[in-house]
């Protein structure tokens, strides 16, 4: 069978181009290696008697200044061509990624330091770079491989921050995070192997420009040196008598050219191969300034999770935009809670505030911010990955792709719990297992691709198992997934919800969804909780207009399908435009002017019931 990696490169040698290369490139790559070991000889035989001869039958491409066959010299050539260019590659390559990758291992200042002398380095012309590294590095082989080396570096060291930063914005990436996984371990592990092949590709591009330069280099005098020989010398040596033999230059360019291009073409079919399977904050108001906060309700009985005045702030171009402002609750012991609220209401980055997600500079401030009663900022790497665990939306994105489900799982074991690699294997087994993956220990020797939707959710799901959570915190975990599915995931929750009496804080758009799962829903409107409800009194207790909106746009068994939906006239404020006074105030059918310059606290309208409102309940009395 073949496996997943080599079905990648597969295609590449189905389109023409990509095939013509390879052709050619397996052709200079078996002469590289066959050349010397059966022409040196006849390469280096010296003829005083045939000197600068023209081709004939005997040297197919003449003789140079000493009589030796031009050919010959051209195939033995091949060899030390073909590995400078590849060593000088390779060398430019590795340089690169220690580069581009030092940002995000080293600390702050020298990242910036790192990446400000990168970004010059790009900004300069290559072949001075070139020719100024090979002057410093001596007229010599290595010191030709090491100037095209160091000249190549700072292009590398850009693209693996490229890559490296779409790969970082990834599930997978925050959930390993999560799990408190070192910086360096989530590049080894995560980033690197999913910039792997884009890298491999872009230097065997690279190669044939190498190829090229060094060539040129030693045309020069200043790459490979007697008497060692390169297509770039002989090329040099044939010039000097192109009017008498211009074979002897036209041979070694052509050759250049033609392995060159061999290269070139076979990782631009491939790249364009990769490209093709993988296509299948505006301005701030100053900074973040406090509001009327709200008004914490704190009648729980041992708060697993104490949440009071958490802000969350970003800097943009001319102040900070803070997405939340001020959100206040908590969490008991096997509760299960969710946040609902419209897209941009600042759901997400409340649970990545909690989980300790949001990165630098996004800054995260509140008055307190407990877990178990510790304070979650001090102790991140304990908590998270194993009495706290993360469900994300995509499980397209939440696993990463080049490493096996098993061995995804059985890091956070052998991380946290310094299990050795067999027997956080067997728990990884045990977990896929208890979340009804059939043929669990086959499944864990699987990739995430060769999962369904639902399993990767299921198997995100025991990821979070591993450790022995007391919250988990799932964002948006169905709504990629169709609705049977949906509810199968959503009862895996509410099983180990049930056995371990671990709490849940699901955040979601789908009121439906969260009425079936939940005991508690907090609806948050422009980065605050407006309403604090109990889902068995949601229907008949609702009080702000915003949550009385959000249930009248879900139809149930009373609804008028002859009508159309109740839909919320209008669109939520983006967090750096909001109103002076309560924030749903411009969509408010209930607003009057106080709504309109006040902004209201979150209180208590009853024993387990908050509200944001200056009108609760105004829209039932008028008859909604
Ligand atoms: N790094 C950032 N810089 C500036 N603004 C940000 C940043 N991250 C998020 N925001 C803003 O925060 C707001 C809230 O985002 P969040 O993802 O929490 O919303 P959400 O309620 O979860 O929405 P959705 O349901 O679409 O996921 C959005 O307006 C978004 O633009």
């Amino acid at each position: 069978m073949v496996s997943r990696r080599g079905a990648v490169w597969l295609p590449v040698f189905r389109s023409p181009v990509g095939a013509s290369a390879a052709i050619l490139l397996v052709v200079v790559l078996i002469t590289a290696i066959v050349a010397p070991i059966l022409w040196s000889d006849q390469a280096a035989a010296v003829d005083t008697a045939a000197i600068q001869r023209a081709p004939s039958a005997k040297h197919l491409l003449g003789t140079d200044g000493l009589g030796r066959d031009i050919l010959y010299r051209l195939l033995v050539a091949t060899r030390l061509t073909v590995e400078l260019a590849v060593l000088a590659t390779l060398v430019g390559t590795a340089l690169g990624i220690a580069l581009g990758t030092a940002p995000s291992v080293l600390g702050r200042r020298a990242g910036t330091v790192v990446t400000a002398i990168v970004n010059i380095a790009v900004a300069f012309p290559g072949l001075l770079l070139i020719l100024f590294f090979a002057v410093v590095f001596g007229v010599t082989t290595q010191g030709a491989v090491l100037a095209l080396a160091v000249a190549m570096a700072p292009f590398y060291a850009r693209l693996t921050q490229t890559l490296a930063a779409a790969v970082a914005g990834k599930d997978f990436v925050a959930a390993a995070l999560a799990s408190g996984v070192s910086r360096i371990r989530i590049l080894t592990r995560h980033i690197l192997p999913n910039i792997g092949e884009q890298l491999v590709v872009n230097a065997m591009i690279g190669v044939g420009g190498t190829l090229l330069t060094f060539a040129g280099l030693s045309f020069l005098g200043i790459g490979i040196q007697p008497p060692d020989y390169d297509w770039g010398r002989i090329l040099n040596e044939g010039v000097a008598s192109i009017y008498v033999n211009p074979a002897a230059a036209l041979g070694p360019a052509m050759l250049v050219v033609l392995a060159g291009l061999s290269f070139n073409l076979f990782g631009e079919a491939a790249a364009q191969v990769i490209s093709g399977e993988r296509t299948s904050s505006r301005r701030g108001v100053g900074r973040p300034s406090p509001t009327a906060r709200d008004d914490e309700h704190d009648d729980t009985v041992e708060p697993i999770l104490h949440v009071r005045d958490l802000r969350v702030s970003h800097p943009v171009r001319g102040g900070w935009t803070s997405p939340v402002r001020g959100v206040s609750f908590s969490l008991r012991r096997g509760e299960a809670a969710a946040i609902v609220g419209e897209s941009g209401s600042g759901k997400s980055q409340t649970a990545l505030a909690i989980a300790q997600l949001i990165e630098r500079p996004g800054l995260v401030t509140a008055e307190a911010l407990t877990f178990g009663g510790l304070p979650l900022a001090q102790a991140p790497g304990r908590v998270l990955g194993t009495s706290l665990a993360m469900v994300f939306q995509d499980p397209m994105t939440s696993m990463n792709p080049t490493m096996k489900v098993g061995r995804q799982l059985a890091e956070v074991a052998e991380h946290h719990q310094g299990m050795s690699r067999t027997r956080a294997l067997a728990k990884a087994v045990d977990r896929l297992q208890s979340v009804r993956i059939p043929s669990a220990a086959r499944r864990a020797h699987q990739y995430p691709h060769e999962f369904s939707g639902g399993m990767r959710q299921r198997a995100m799901i025991a990821m979070g198992l591993m450790g022995t959570p007391k919250l988990i915190i799932a964002d948006e975990p169905t709504t990629a997934l169709d609705v049977t599915v949906q509810s199968q995931v959503l009862r895996l929750l509410a099983d180990v919800r049930e056995t371990a009496a671990t709490a849940v804080l699901l955040i979601s758009h789908d009121i439906a969804v969260v009425r079936r799962f939940c005991d508690r829903v907090l609806v948050m409107y422009a980065g605050r909780i407006v309403e604090d409800i109990r889902v068995r009194d949601l229907v008949t207790e609702a009080s702000h207009p915003y949550t009385r909106a959000l249930l009248a746009s879900v139809p149930d068994m009373s609804t008028d399908r002859t009508q159309p939906l109740a839909s919320i006239p209008g669109r939520p404020p983006h967090p750096d435009e909001l109103p002076p006074g309560c924030a749903f105030a411009p969509r408010c059918p209930a607003a009057d002017e106080r709504c309109r310059t006040d902004d209201p606290a979150l209180v208590h309208l009853g024993e387990r019931h908050r509200v944001a409102c200056w009108h609760p309940r105004t829209l039932e009395r008028t008859g909604e």
